[in-house]
């Protein structure tokens, strides 16, 4: 598959050539901050870097990758914890020319382990446990010959960060150029729907990232942000921006502590911050309870899954007066693709989303082309085949851009002979996954997001859940978020997932039900508690106001909803229908 760039100029770009544009325009500005141990006073202490020894020894690094025998195109495993050296290898990679394999450690062995094997890397740039387990599986890395360890390395080989940086430092190796086009990076995705994806990343992609979400949100040089995403250490430093990496376990968010959220921010002076809406969740509750405010936030930044209004109200209480919320829409595949303000949310969209409007996304942004077509299960080659649907209608979201992945990793590899039988298995599928999704117009491509909703009279993309996630039922299709959306207004409840039970056509829907902190505190798990039935009542009187949740079957309660890895923030219906289905039994459901 070609993109549109391919066709028409072979530009040169690289995001990493922002990061020198900043080290020249402000080598002294602190480009990194991570949290140390803290001094003997009881402060924080933190490991930093400037832009010009960031730009400096990425530089170093790249040339030192280069010399190892990194060549345009090397496949290595970036797995380091996110912090100043973090940072540095990830522009050093870009410069190399090396295609890096991002993945998120916190998805499970087996996923991590499978993921990274049919990538085939031809080497890891890893803390000492990762390359510790890249030896044990030596048998599943094969190719696995360039090994750089971040820390101490013990028994393998390779080389060390401390050694890498050194010899490059000394090199005057010319560092490859790199085209829009060429690949950048594999990134997998969150997995909340199966196995994760790899995706891959062209230079153009990153590049086109940075430049929206700088122009789209007016972020200047010079501020300040706690970054509670990893990656996001990579767009500020392209940006001019400061990122602070919080004290917290990046693969688990919602376990993150506000207290260190707050005393890196105030430390920092952040000006803006990325959170997915678990962490947003959990800091305004800490700061309504604590009466603790962020007052230099200014802007602020949830993404991955819909953020509940009152979580948006609550945020916004706790920081500075004029502060500005956003929640970019987008996927690994594809972002950013729309957004929306949180004052637009609160004073418009909110309401019609208690209604089951499904949640308003916003407006895309100006590099992205989109349509709302008929939905279907079946791989769609050409884009004259699709079936655009008018405004108001819902079906599957399609979108084009420049910062849309032209395909998922494995499918020019899926001949590879020396593939084991289960990986090439997977490779098969992740190349049916790309029959599944992309469509061409002969030109670039278009990916169907596997999201479904409507447009609306002003352009806004009204989000109305996973195309996955629809039931199918003998009255019709009933889609997940506007339904849920309807029952999340309850006081009593936390977050709510509609599942079908039975097959497609005639399958049942059923309203899982997590209930908020405050009933569960109060009554513990001891569902038969004359609270839950009241709940359950209210539950299927509120359904029975409603077109769309009329049919929906009984509640049925859960301590707390499974979630994603990456955001903590998605629902795994997948999973919770299995549940719904063991708990239930035989038991008949009541409407
Ligand atoms: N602002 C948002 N509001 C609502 N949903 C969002 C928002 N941003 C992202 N999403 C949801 O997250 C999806 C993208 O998630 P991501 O790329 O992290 O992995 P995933 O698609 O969940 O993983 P997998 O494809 O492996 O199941 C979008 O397609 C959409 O469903």
């Amino acid at each position: 598959m070609t993109s549109a760039v391919e066709h028409h100029t072979v530009v040169q770009i690289n995001v990493a050539d922002r990061l020198a544009h900043f080290a020249q325009r402000m080598p002294l500005s602190v480009a990194v901050a991570c949290p140390g141990h803290g001094d003997a006073a009881g402060r924080n202490s933190y490991a930093t870097c400037t832009f010009a020894e960031l730009d400096r020894d990425a530089t170093a690094l790249a040339r030192g990758l280069v010399d190892l025998g990194v060549t345009p195109g090397t496949r290595l495993v970036l797995l380091v914890k996110p912090g100043v050296e973090f940072v540095k290898l990830v522009f050093a990679l870009l410069r190399s020319g090396a295609t890096t394999i991002l993945i998120d450690p916190g998805m499970g062995k087996k996923h991590l382990v499978n993921c990274l094997a049919a990538a085939e890397p031809a080497g890891f740039v890893a803390i000492s446990p990762a390359q510790a387990v890249r030896t044990l599986l030596k048998s599943r890395f094969p190719q696995a010959k360039l090994n750089v360890t971040v820390g101490r390395r013990w028994f393998w080989g390779g080389t060390t960060y401390k050694q890498l940086l050194s010899a490059g430092t000394n090199s005057g190796t010319r560092l490859p150029t790199s085209r829009a086009t060429d690949p950048a990076a594999i990134i997998f995705t969150s997995g909340s729907t199966g196995p994760p994806k790899g995706v891959l990343y062209t230079h153009q992609m990153f590049d086109t990232q940075v430049a929206e979400i700088r122009r789209e949100y007016d972020l200047q040089p010079g501020g300040a942000d706690l970054a509670c995403f990893a990656l996001f250490g990579l767009f500020n430093s392209a940006m001019g921006i400061t990122t602070v990496f919080p004290k917290m376990d990046f693969s688990r968010p919602a376990s993150a502590d506000p207290r260190k959220l707050l005393s890196a921010a105030s430390d920092w002076q952040v000006t803006q911050a990325f959170g997915s809406p678990a962490v947003w969740d959990k800091l305004s509750r800490y700061c309504e309870h604590h009466g603790e405010q962020i007052p230099t936030l200014r802007k602020i930044f949830s993404c991955g899954a819909p953020v509940p209004a009152k979580v948006l109200q609550r945020t916004l209480a706790y920081v500075d007066a004029y502060a500005e919320m956003h929640t970019p829409y987008g996927a690994t595949e594809s972002l950013p693709v729309a957004t929306i303000a949180a004052s637009e949310v609160l004073s418009e969209t909110a309401e019609q989303t208690a209604c089951g409007a499904g949640v308003c996304v916003g407006r895309k942004f100006e590099s992205i082309d989109w349509r709302v077509i008929r939905i279907s299960d079946e791989p769609i080659t050409n884009i004259a085949d699709v079936e655009e649907l008018p405004m108001g209608e819902i079906g599957e979201l399609i979108v084009r851009g420049p910062q849309v992945s032209p395909q998922y990793d494995g499918e020019l590899r899926v001949a590879s002979c020396e593939l084991r039988e289960k990986e090439s298995t997977r490779v098969s599928k992740l190349a049916s996954h790309n029959s599944m999704t992309k469509i061409t117009d002969g030109i670039s491509i278009w990916h169907r997001m596997g999201d479904v909703g409507y447009l609306d009279s002003q352009g806004r993309f009204w989000y109305c859940g996973r195309k996955n996630h629809r039931i199918e039922t003998s009255e019709g299709t009933l889609f997940s978020v506007p339904c849920e959306e309807i029952f999340n207004t309850h006081p009593d409840v936390a977050r709510t997932a509609l599942v079908g039970i039975g097959p497609a056509g005639g399958a049942t829907p059923l309203l899982v039900v997590e209930p908020s902190g405050t009933l569960l505190r109060r009554c513990g798990k001891n569902w038969s508690r004359s609270d839950y039935h009241r709940l359950q009542a209210e539950l299927l009187e509120l359904a029975k106001g409603y077109e769309i949740t009329k049919h929906i079957a009984q509640p049925i309660f859960h301590p707390g909803l499974p979630v994603d890895v990456r955001h903590n923030s998605k629902i795994n219906r997948e999973q919770l229908a299995k549940w719904a289905t063991r708990e239930l039994g035989g038991h008949k459901l009541q409407h």
